[in-house]
């Protein structure tokens, strides 16, 4: 297929965005973003004392990620984003800013219409088995694992027509990258 301008790796928390998304970045030699990295204080403090983020503590989070997105496509950079894009509706955010949204990303008003980013998704799913046992291992994040079951809740798994792949995270991590390597060409 011909190279997205920016590929996404989705899934709940624990699923391996963040992993999958650095390697595949190395390999390629994209820019690669941590969604994780944009919350805003409120939302990371919520998250781990335990409260799911809504809707509203995620839409400007990812209208912000979409301008970042597009900036860098705009300047003929490839990105690879790791993000839970849980819903359909964030998705759309990602692609199309605020005009994906069903509520208004910022108060400014603005009217003007920023160009959609070209995106490739790629949905990272297991078990709650397998991804709790991987979260109950992992150290210093500021994600509380009770939080698993509402990502569950949330998920929205792609369909068509999203531009979209789905992984298992039953695969070892190089033929994760191999699938989405191949899905490239
Ligand atoms: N395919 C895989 N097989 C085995 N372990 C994995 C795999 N993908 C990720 N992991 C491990 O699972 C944990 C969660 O991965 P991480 O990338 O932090 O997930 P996320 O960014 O989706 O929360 C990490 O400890 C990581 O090393
Ligand atoms: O939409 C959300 O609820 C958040 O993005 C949430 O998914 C959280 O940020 C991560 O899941 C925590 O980080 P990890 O995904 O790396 O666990």
């Amino acid at each position: 297929m011909a190279a997205p301008g920016a590929l996404l790796v989705m899934g709940v928390s624990g699923s391996g965005k963040s992993t999958v998304g650095t390697l595949l970045a190395s390999q390629l030699g994209w820019k690669f973003y941590d969604a994780d990295d944009y919350h805003p204080e409120e939302n990371r403090m919520k998250m781990g004392k335990g409260i799911p983020l809504n809707d509203q503590d995620r839409i400007p989070w990812l209208c912000n990620l979409h301008d970042i997105l597009q900036r860098d496509i705009a300047s003929g950079q490839h990105v690879i984003l790791a993000c839970s894009a849980l819903k359909k509706v964030y998705r759309d955010i990602l692609i199309q800013g605020k005009d994906g949204a069903p509520l208004k990303c910022d108060e400014s008003g603005k009217e003007e219409k920023l160009a959609e980013v070209k995106l490739l998704v790629v949905h990272l799913t297991g078990s709650f088995e397998v991804i709790s046992g991987r979260l109950l291992k992992r150290k210093g994040h500021f994600m509380s694992p009770e939080l698993l079951q509402s990502q569950f809740d949330t998920l929205e798994p792609p369909s068509a027509p999203e531009n979209f792949i789905q992984i298992s995270v039953d695969k070892n991590l190089s033929e994760i990258i191999a699938t989405i390597m191949e899905t490239l060409k």
